[in-house]
């Protein structure tokens, strides 16, 4: 069932269109990416749907209490140097009826209680802002670019985190830049490009939507014609110095076709390189390559 609808959402800033017709929803329990390049769209999409933004035009229907069951990180954590991690997460906690256990938040997010939070990394920066976030018990979590800036390490962490919360069965809504935390982390995925839904699929779905397209690439001193003939097979190159080096792309099961053709055992050094959800990414995205908005 869907917990969060989005449908034909516009929104414009003065002259400015910043979402131009969005729609998805988002089932309940589910991990739903949000990607896209700098000033894509994606903020303000969130906004509209914590109810943080009006919409200048369409519908975003949330089927939970916004003020006690949504919680919202937005990009950046910013509290009083001499706060205090506990009292920081106490003091939000006085704002919900049903507030989590705070002290459990901040162990599971890493975080000491007694830590101020002008001497906090990066990293647990972000993580105090999803345990803000989460410190209402809500049923949605919308988190924006939470690993953005972060070293590869902290960036783990904070996915370990979101993994736990997601555990709990709480929709989180993920806004992100990066292929990878799509990959590790989300059920599906809206692709936005110039405040356009580009495609609204699961991490694979989107790899096979860019083409889905393999590369096999292998060594054989046998003659390869016959391998042009298969269906699953676009095209045959061969191209090294000694003229041995083959590239073969195609879809579909292309590993058994080759073989049917040309035996493993008349192969020599054999590799299969995929479409990766960053190409997909390019390949979506790619009318905005040429566009100016985007910063
Ligand atoms: N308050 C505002 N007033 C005017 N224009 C705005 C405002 N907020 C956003 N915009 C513009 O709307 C467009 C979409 O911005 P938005 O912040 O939603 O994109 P984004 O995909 O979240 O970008 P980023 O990844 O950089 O955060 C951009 O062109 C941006 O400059």
């Amino acid at each position: 069932m869907a917990i969060i609808t989005v449908d034909h959402l516009r929104k414009t800033y003065g002259t400015r269109v910043a979402v131009e017709d969005v729609s998805f929803s988002v089932k309940e329990g589910e991990v739903f990416g949000i990607v896209g390049r700098n000033g894509a769209g994606k903020t303000t999409t969130v906004e509209c749907v914590a109810g943080l933004r009006t919409p200048t035009a369409g519908t975003v229907t949330v089927d939970a209490d916004l003020k006690e069951q949504v919680g919202v990180q937005l990009q950046e954590c910013s509290l009083p140097d001499k706060i205090r991690v506990g009292e920081a997460l106490a003091l939000y906690a006085s704002f919900y009826s049903r507030p989590a256990d705070w002290r459990a938040l901040a162990a599971e997010a890493g975080l000491d209680l007694r830590a101020p939070f002008g001497k906090l990394s990066g990293g647990q920066r972000q993580r105090l802002s999803v345990a803000l976030a989460l410190v209402g018990s809500p049923r949605v979590a919308i988190l924006d670019e939470l690993t953005t800036g972060l070293d590869p390490r902290a960036r783990r962490e904070t996915w370990e985190l979101i993994a736990r919360i997601r555990e709990r069965g709480v929709t989180i809504l993920l806004v992100t830049h990066f292929m990878e935390e799509v990959e590790r982390l989300c059920d599906r995925v809206a692709v936005i490009s110039r405040g356009r839904v580009r495609a609204v699929d699961t991490p694979a779905g989107l790899v096979a939507r860019a083409g889905g397209e393999q590369r096999l690439i292998f060594h054989t001193d046998d003659p390869v014609d016959g391998l042009r003939a298969l269906p699953e097979v676009a095209s045959v190159t061969v191209a090294d110095r000694n003229g041995t080096e083959v590239t073969v792309t195609g879809t579909g099961d292309l590993l058994s076709a080759v073989a049917a053709v040309l035996p493993p055992s008349r192969t020599r050094g054999l590799r299969m390189e995929r479409t990766s959800l960053d190409d997909a990414f390019l390949v979506l995205t790619a009318e905005s390559l040429t566009g100016k908005e985007e910063s």
